[in-house]
């Protein structure tokens, strides 16, 4: 067995990606930003400690050359109280040395140093060296880069919220309806039309409204082809059903005189016989065979033959009970007539009638030739513990014995 595999949304992958892809960008946008962020203000760090420095470097060059000690220190710790300043130190010309700020950015590789001069143009009198605050940069670049996450978060969770609602709206929402109504339909339920719920769109189409459009065509389309084939199958059935008939209709009767043939008396005969104990109901048969029938096929050829057997055949079941007697060819020129409801007596004068009918009629051949045939007829009655093959050696022998007889007459008995 297969696991089905998993099913995944078109709209809803459509959103997941939307929202990876936005926070890339987003990450990207941010880390470039504050790269350029860093180097601005880097620049800018440096700018303002050599403004501090150059500013408070005159009332150093004044307290050093007076030796104020106390003066020089509260200059340095003007100076480190500067937020852009980390560290400061005067190298008095007398070996002197004061610090302020954090002690170890003491010796950082960019620091700025300036000379201080004595008041008046007098030789230097000392070295004011600055180091920038990392930390003051990195806050700042961080507070700066926070408002900016801040910023693009908000807007970019506005879009994705935006777009996921119009994903879902217009793709998810009829999408799911098309493959539901796909999964759902069944041969049966060609009829049941798709309802897609979209919003209205003012007369324009697009995609999912042609496939919808596409959808109710195939159904149509199909339900015509399905009834078409009905239709074909309901007349394929009428003639095959036709056909079988025929077929049946054939193999039970004689193809040249249409009598029933030697099947269908195995087939009917042994019911007859057994309908008649079973209900104690007549019934009679007579075998009858044309006379000399070897000589007119002999004089007149098996064509005309063949004419006299239909001839005989016709001229029988014409004065038999319809849907009751039947007659069948047993073999050659012999045939037998199986009379249901019928006693011997009744069976005998049906023979003699129609022996007096054959002789009776000429049968007329093309050019003129006129036939007269005549037949012989052995009768006899379904007795008790008979079966069909006893009730027809009877009438066979009793046919015999009319040939016997001298032929054109009925020979019969119980
Ligand atoms: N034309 C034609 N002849 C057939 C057919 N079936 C059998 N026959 C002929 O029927 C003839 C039967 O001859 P016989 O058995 O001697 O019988 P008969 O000449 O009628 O003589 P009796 O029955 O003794 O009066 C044969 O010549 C067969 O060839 C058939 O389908 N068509």
């Amino acid at each position: 067995m297969t696991d089905s595999p998993l099913f995944r949304p078109i709209a809803a992958r459509l959103i997941r990606r939307t929202i990876v892809l936005s926070a890339l960008c987003v990450a990207v946008v941010l880390a470039l930003q504050t790269w350029l962020l860093w180097q601005q203000h880097r620049q800018r760090l440096v700018e303002v400690v050599e403004t501090v420095g150059s500013t408070h470097v005159p009332l150093l060059g004044v307290a050093l050359w007076d030796i104020e000690p106390q003066a020089v220190q509260l200059q340095v710790r003007a100076i480190a109280s500067w937020p852009e300043v980390g560290h400061v130190r005067v190298r008095a010309a007398t070996g002197q040395v004061f610090v302020g700020g954090d002690a170890s950015l003491a010796g950082a590789p960019h620091s700025h140093v300036v000379e201080i001069s004595a008041p008046r143009g007098g030789p230097p009198v000392g070295q004011l060296e600055l180091v920038a605050d990392p930390a003051h940069l990195r806050s700042v670049v961080g507070r700066n880069a926070l408002q900016m996450l801040m910023g693009y978060g908000v807007l970019v969770t506005a879009l994705c919220v935006l777009i996921a609602v119009m994903l879902r709206r217009e793709l998810q929402t009829p999408l799911e309806s098309m493959a539901r109504f796909a999964a759902e339909l069944t041969p049966e339920q060609l009829t049941k039309p798709l309802q897609i719920e979209r919003p209205t769109r003012q007369g324009r189409v697009d995609e999912i409204d042609v496939l919808a459009d596409g959808i109710s065509k195939l159904q149509a389309g199909l339900r015509g082809h399905i009834a078409n084939l009905d239709d074909l199958v309901a007349e394929r059935t009428e003639k095959l059903e036709l056909l079988v008939e025929e077929i049946h209709r054939l193999s039970m009767t004689d193809a040249l005189t249409g009598a029933y043939n030697r099947r269908t008396i195995d087939d009917r005969l042994p019911s007859e016989v057994e309908r008649s104990h079973r209900y104690g109901r007549d019934l009679s048969v007579l075998f009858l065979d044309l006379d000399h029938f070897k000589q007119i096929n002999d004089s007149h050829g098996h064509p005309v033959g063949d004419v006299v057997l239909r001839h005989m055949a016709n001229c029988v079941r014409e004065r038999l009970r319809s849907g009751v007697d039947w007659i069948a060819r047993y073999g050659g020129e012999e045939f037998l007539v199986v009379l249901p409801e019928t006693p011997l007596d009744s069976a005998v004068a049906t023979a003699e009638r129609l022996r007096e009918r054959i002789a009776a009629e000429l049968i007329v051949l093309d050019g003129g030739l006129n036939l007269s045939i005549t037949a012989s007829f052995g009768v006899t009655a379904c007795r008790e513990g008979d079966d069909s093959s006893t009730l027809l050696a009877r009438a066979d022998a009793l046919l015999y014995e009319a040939k016997l007889a001298g032929r054109n007459r009925v020979a019969s008995s119980t």
